[in-house]
């Protein structure tokens, strides 16, 4: 029986890890797998996927749509082997990989007779500007899409929705478009009911050189963080940043893990769930090394930003330097 692979793109912070968890959590049954690619050196998303029916596999320092490709597909084949075997995989690639590639990659012959690509799904915040889709990156994730899911309609004004769609439906893509309130999106629409058939295999459309346009700096301290200077840091760094994410301890509340959000200039922080707490838990245990207090990711356009500053900044966070 195929296993249908399910492929979620779209640009940094959309709210892709967001509708992955939203879909395991509401697997209802169904061996889901997800594949994670994080494009940093820590994966922070494969700790905010904790609760996955069929566990996560995370993909990290490098991106699956150019140095990671070979990593991808000996991954699918591993999944397919496991025992029992999932009933649907989840892909979700890193903001900054042009999905046309990895489109290209799962048309190999054996994975698309085992594994075939059944559903592209491009998370988009609905704020994006429309202008924004003339980017190469931010097309080449709409044109292989079967339906682009509109992220955070909560926070965009009233006229954003309809101004997206009007943008999407320029840039003449045939995908379905929905809202996707908090990552909800009927599962119905992503996966088939039934797997009797295998879709047809797909064009990905002309292939281009990788653009290298981004990097990501990490920063850890084994310190908690101060809540005030961390405010201050970030307000610093904003207008360098175009996305950073990570688990972290503050002064103010000592032992409560933290994640921190930072994506379309908007900061957050939220105390990390439970299913967090259970995997650190076991990550704490055998000889696994003790986790820094903070560690964050830092997603930047290639040299606006160097570690040297980077460090000088976050380290104002650490309370007793
Ligand atoms: N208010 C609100 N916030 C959302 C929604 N969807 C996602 N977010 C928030 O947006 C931020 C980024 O969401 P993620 O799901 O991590 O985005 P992502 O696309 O996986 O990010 P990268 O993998 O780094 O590209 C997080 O703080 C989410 O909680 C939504 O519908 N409403």
């Amino acid at each position: 029986m195929p296993v249908p692979i399910l492929l979620v793109t779209g640009f940094l912070g959309a709210g892709k890890t967001t509708v992955v968890n939203h879909l395991l959590a509401h697997a209802e049954g169904r061996r889901i797998a997800a594949v994670v690619n994080d494009f940093g050196a820590i994966n922070i998303d494969a700790e905010l996927i904790a609760g996955a029916s069929d566990g996560v596999v995370s993909l990290a320092n490098g991106c699956i749509c150019c140095s990671l490709e070979g990593d991808l597909l000996r991954t699918l084949a591993t999944l397919l082997r496991r025992d029992p075997k999932p009933e649907y995989i989840v892909i979700e690639t890193s903001g900054v990989a042009d999905p046309a590639e990895i489109v290209r990659n799962l048309m190999d012959p054996v994975i698309l007779r085992e594994a075939p690509l059944e559903t592209v799904l491009c998370v988009m915040d609905t704020a994006t500007p429309p202008a924004a889709l003339d980017d190469a990156l931010h097309r080449s994730q709409l044109r292989v899409a079967d339906i682009v899911a509109l992220s955070k309609l909560d926070l965009a004004d009233e006229g954003a929705g309809a101004r997206i769609r009007e943008a999407i439906r320029a840039q003449r893509v045939p995908a379905v478009v929905v809202d996707a309130q908090h990552g909800e999106i009927p599962s119905a629409l992503l996966f088939p009911a039934t797997v009797d058939r295998a879709p047809a295999p797909r064009k990905p459309g002309p292939k281009r050189p990788a653009e290298q346009r981004f990097e990501t700096l990490s920063w850890t301290s084994d310190q908690p963080l101060s809540l005030a200077r961390l405010q201050q840091a970030i307000g610093r760094l904003a207008p360098k940043l175009a996305r950073a994410k990570g688990l972290l301890e503050t002064v103010e509340q000592p032992g409560r893990r933290m994640v921190f959000q930072f994506a379309a200039g908007r900061a957050t922080l939220a105390p990390a769930d439970a299913a967090l707490a259970v995997s650190d838990a076991a990550l704490a245990v055998g000889d696994a090394p003790a986790l820094p207090c903070a560690r964050i990711v830092f997603i930047v356009e290639l040299g606006v930003l160097s570690k040297a500053e980077l460090d000088g900044i976050m380290e104002t966070c650490v309370a007793d330097r």
